[in-house]
């Protein structure tokens, strides 16, 4: 499939080191609003929303996380970045390994939080395309966004759970459905030994959609790779503990506070 023009929103001092933040799933690049200001004190900062979601166009059938790297590598060359940092959020992590396993030159540092090598699982991935073209993204989101936060910080910040919900409602019903098959069909695990970028794994203590076996098995196949858990977190790690996520993006890739 052709690589598709992702919509970005590009901040920070021209010039800096870059990081490139790839979302989740569901989401957009809103999802990083919380690390933005630290981030952009010493990077310049290109945030995404992957093909199907946010502003992005969205393809017409199945998609595979090799199409998402190349909508990265198309987007960094329209910016005319050689190299970036690249952080990115379950399925934006996946696309962050295997742009780092197969685009060495063009990955600096490589942060994967809350994500998988190899999701399994192909049937449920079917299933919740299928629900997507026939039902629409907004009859997913209530069981989505229940995977993303505890219980407890969904309970105690509601105004964000709906407009999460709302976020993953409003997606491409098509797009949608064109990255569950992306997911669903990834096996990155022969692939990790490729990366040579020093790369960090987050991992949401309390994540039910990939718990930390999967990030345990990322950090496993990439030699000198980093292991941090988060708690308490689901899914989104970076939304329910901010700060947490951030200080350690800014040591990771170099940008101390
Ligand atoms: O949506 C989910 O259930 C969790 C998820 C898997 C891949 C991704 O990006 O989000």
């Amino acid at each position: 499939m052709p690589p598709i023009d992702v919509h970005a929103v590009v901040e920070g001092p021209e010039g800096a080191p870059v990081v490139l933040l790839s979302n989740s799933l569901g989401a957009t690049l809103e999802m990083w609003e919380p690390q933005v200001p630290a981030l952009t004190e010493r990077f310049r900062v290109v945030r995404y929303d992957t093909r199907g979601h946010g502003c992005s166009p969205a393809p017409q059938g199945d998609s595979t996380v090799d199409d998402l790297a190349d909508d990265v590598l198309a987007l960094l060359d329209r910016l005319r970045i050689g190299r970036a940092h690249v952080v990115g959020l379950s399925i934006g992590g996946m696309t962050g390994l295997r742009l780092a396993a197969r685009n060495p030159e063009r990955v600096d540092r490589l942060a994967v939080l809350c994500s998988s090598a190899h999701p399994g699982n192909p049937d449920a991935w079917r299933d919740r395309a299928a629900t997507a073209r026939t039902q629409g993204t907004g009859a997913l989101a209530e069981a989505v966004v229940g995977r993303w936060f505890t219980p407890a910080f969904a309970e105690a910040n509601p105004e964000l759970v709906t407009r999460m919900r709302g976020t993953i409602a409003a997606c491409d019903d098509e797009g949608y459905a064109s990255c569950c098959a992306a997911v669903g069909a990834l096996d990155l695990r022969d692939q990790l030994d490729a990366i040579t970028a020093p790369t960090l794994v987050i991992s949401g203590a309390d994540d039910p959609a990939l718990p930390p076996e999967h990030q345990e098995a990322i950090a496993a196949g990439i030699r000198g790779a980093a292991l941090l858990t988060v708690a308490p977190a689901a899914h989104i790690a970076n939304l329910e503990q901010p700060r947490h996520v951030t200080d350690a993006l800014l040591a990771h890739l170099g940008g101390h506070r």
